[in-house]
Parts: structure tokens; C-alpha cells; sequence
């Protein structure tokens, strides 16, 4: 056993009506999830409705916000800062998503600073870090994985409040999961560079989550690797299967 504990994250990315947010927020506050002692749940819905979760989701699951601003508010029209998070009582917050990482352009040192202000905010982040299909064809996987990481590694100190969601480019939102064992590797490989540049503790105490087409029949496998300690789901965690993906797995340790 590990000793990490799981942890689920549903990032909703940009979709969803008032209507659909009830009702996934009705299933999900019917669900039976074992949490908090087997599970972590944290739900990122889009920001404009975090405060219809805040009030109407059950206490057990987390919220967490999509993407924050690299440092304190002021004249930054359209962003949203990590203080405004941590008042609506949002505990953690995805960063350095592909999606935002492509469409809009953030590179690897913005991301860190977000990171390492989110941090100082008291948030908990969830960063993410994945290659796209070139890259691994050219064998690059993990050196890119490992760049996107020593980023933050440069800026910040403490990794306690830190989780990664590996999410390879080409299986997100392409039904294109990578087979438990090509997960498994770039999370192994994750772990022996946070081993080698950070230190051995965070490397063995880090959550990894995978993410990238996870869906309630893939999940147990990728579950049951021993350096997959959870998932970052998509498309799925709009689906009344998110709960059998937060049930899958109960039974396995490691
Ligand atoms: O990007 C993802 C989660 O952050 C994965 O999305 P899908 O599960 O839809 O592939």
C-alpha cells in the first residue's frame, strides 16, 4: 500500500446549464462514496457557478476552480484571483491545464507562477502536466513532463498542498486512453525525477492522478497501477458514471 490516499477530480471544463449543474448535483449528493476516509473528491465546475455548488453540493466533496490569476486581483479584466477563490471557500484549483496551456498560451513559467501564488494563497492545486501525441512519437514524454514540472519546482517550496494530473495531450477528450502501463511509466518517471530534483519524500508522498478519456470501464485498470493514485476525469464526470469512477476503486489497495 502506498499510503496515498485516492483522489477524483470532475473537471466540468466549459460546459453545463443551471438545470444540468442541479441535477449532477443531485446525483451526486444521492451517491454512496466512501469519502472522506477512502476518497477525495473535488468538483471543478466553470467559476460562474461555484457559489450554486458551494450551497447545494454535499459537504464531503471539494470545489475547485479551473484556472486563477498568476498573482493579487486588480486590472486584469476577465480573471479571476486566488483570493475571490479561498472567500467563496474553494479549497483547490486545476492549473496549467493543456486546454489553457494551447488556446491560451500559457506557458510553463505563467503556470508556475500561478502555482506557486495559488500556494501562497493557502489553495490547494491540482497541476497539470501531459505531452501531445508528436512528442510521444518522438520519445519526449518524459522529458516534457519533466520540464513542465521543473518549472514549478524553480518556484516553489513546499509541495504538501500539491497533486499532478498527468494528462497526456491525445487521450483527452479523444477516447484515446493510454493503456495502464504507459500510464503507469510517465508516473513512475515522475516520481524518480521529483526523487532526484525535489526530494524522495515528495516524491513518494505526491498524489499522481491520470487523466485523458477515463471512463467507468478503464478506470479499475488504470486504478490498480501502483503509481496511479487517482484521476482528473473530463467528459465522464458529467455522466452519472463519474460515481462508479469514484467507487472503482474501493477494494483495491496498494
Ligand atoms: O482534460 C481532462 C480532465 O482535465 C480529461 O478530459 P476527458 O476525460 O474528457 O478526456
Amino acid at each position: 500500500m502506498s499510503g496515498r490516499k485516492l483522489i477524483v477530480g470532475g473537471n466540468w471544463k466549459c460546459n453545463g446549464t443551471l438545470d444540468q449543474v442541479k441535477a449532477i448535483v443531485d446525483h451526486l449528493n444521492e451517491a454512496h462514496v466512501p469519502c472522506p476516509n477512502h476518497i477525495e473528491v473535488v468538483i471543478a465546475p466553470p467559476f460562474c457557478f461555484l457559489p450554486v455548488l458551494r450551497n447545494t453540493l454535499r459537504s464531503d466533496f471539494h470545489l475547485a476552480a479551473q484556472n486563477c490569476w498568476t498573482g493579487k486581483g486588480g486590472a486584469f479584466t476577465g480573471e479571476i484571483s486566488a483570493e475571490m477563490l479561498t472567500n467563496l471557500n474553494v479549497s483547490w484549483v486545476i492549473l496549467g491545464h493543456s486546454e489553457r496551456r494551447t488556446l491560451c498560451s500559457e506557458s510553463d513559467e505563467m503556470v508556475a507562477e500561478k502555482v506557486a501564488y495559488a500556494l501562497s494563497q493557502g489553495l490547494k492545486v491540482i497541476l497539470c502536466c501531459g505531452e501531445t501525441l508528436e512528442q510521444r512519437e518522438k520519445n519526449e514524454t518524459n522529458a516534457v513532463v519533466a520540464r513542465q514540472i521543473k518549472a514549478v519546482a524553480d518556484k516553489v517550496q513546499s509541495w504538501g498542498n500539491l497533486v499532478i494530473a498527468y494528462e497526456p495531450v491525445w487521450a483527452i477528450g479523444t477516447g484515446k486512453v493510454a493503456t495502464p502501463q504507459q500510464a503507469q511509466e510517465t508516473h513512475a518517471a515522475i516520481r524518480t525525477w521529483l526523487s532526484q530534483n525535489v526530494s524522495e519524500s515528495v516524491a513518494q508522498q505526491i498524489r499522481i492522478q491520470y487523466g485523458g478519456s477515463v471512463s467507468a470501464t478503464n478506470c479499475k485498470e488504470l486504478g490498480s497501477q501502483p503509481d496511479i493514485d487517482g484521476f482528473l476525469v473530463g467528459g465522464a464526470s458529467l455522466k452519472p458514471e463519474f460515481v462508479d469512477i469514484l467507487n472503482a476503486r474501493i477494494n483495491i489497495h496498494h
